[in-house]
């Protein structure tokens, strides 16, 4: 089972190119699916959710989004993802039609979980946006959080950026989140949509269990998807090239509580 699925480019709707689309047809992901879409200026993409909620990233550029009688015009924040400026999403409920209309040219991310519990449709500026600055020596990223779990907004999606420059690792130490014993565990499954800057740049990322009968270790391009069904999921940033990358998780319960592999959450403590 591969657990990396490289961008695509196709030209879904005028003006409409899919980057990504992984859900339950194409990959063993029970809680999690993700489109990425590249959207001409002017061009529309609409869609009707069946029994899932969704989540709709402003990556880049200006968009228009209608829901549930809602309009918010003109949402996004950003250029490009290396900006390192919060943007604007939306969540929209289970069951719901929902559009966006591109103002200029633009990239989103839907995030979708399977639900049919109702929450109502929400504007998620990017200025509530908690900051963290976490890590230390070569371990240091900036994380951007769009929907954390002491958010209520959403049944089960939780949505979160993630920056790590040159030379460093994130998602690291390596911890998991695949085992359903809280309150010292969650299971959530978790998507990572990934970008470089420049471009044409790689990151490692390895997917493992503690018996290895799951053990991956990838080389991610840019606009590429890792699913992690479970597992730990580090990612290492070669030197030269900044890491940027957007996290779905979702599972039975709507918290993130992680377990840091043992053996090396001595990397935590370091002074
Ligand atoms: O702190 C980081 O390096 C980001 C990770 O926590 C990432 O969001 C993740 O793996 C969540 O489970």
């Amino acid at each position: 089972m591969s657990l990396l699925y490289q961008k695509q480019n196709q030209e879904i709707r005028p003006g409409v190119h899919l980057i990504q689309d992984v859900n339950a047809s194409n990959s063993p992901m029970k809680y999690t699916a993700v489109k990425v879409l590249a959207l001409d200026a002017n061009a529309s993409y609409d869609e009707t959710l069946g029994a899932f909620e969704a989540g709709i990233v402003v990556l880049t550029g200006k968009v228009t989004v209608t829901a549930d009688q809602q309009r918010f015009e003109g949402i996004g924040q950003r250029q490009s993802v290396f900006d390192k400026i919060p943007t604007d999403s939306v969540y929209v409920g289970t069951g719901l039609p929902f559009s966006v209309t591109a103002q200029t040219a633009a990239k989103i991310l839907i995030a979708y979980s399977p639900t049919t519990t109702s929450f109502p449709v929400r504007l998620l500026k990017g200025d509530i946006h908690q900051i963290e600055h976490r890590g230390k020596y070569q371990n240091k990223r900036l994380v951007q959080n769009i929907l954390p779990d002491d958010l209520p907004f959403a049944d089960k999606l939780l949505l979160v950026e993630v920056y790590t420059d040159s030379g460093n690792w994130s998602s690291y130490p390596p911890h998991r989140h695949d085992h359903d014993n809280l309150p010292t565990e969650s299971l959530l499954e978790e998507i990572y949509y990934h970008e470089m800057q420049p471009k044409q740049g790689f990151v490692f990322q390895r997917v493992y269990t503690d018996d290895h009968s799951l053990d991956e270790t990838m080389t991610v391009q840019n606009q590429d998807v890792v699913i992690v069904p479970k597992g730990y999921h580090p990612v290492g940033v070669p030197d030269g090239y900044d890491s940027y990358y957007l996290n779905i998780m979702a599972g039975p319960t709507r918290v993130w509580h992680f377990h840091n592999a043992p053996e090396h959450a001595w990397i935590i403590d370091r002074k």
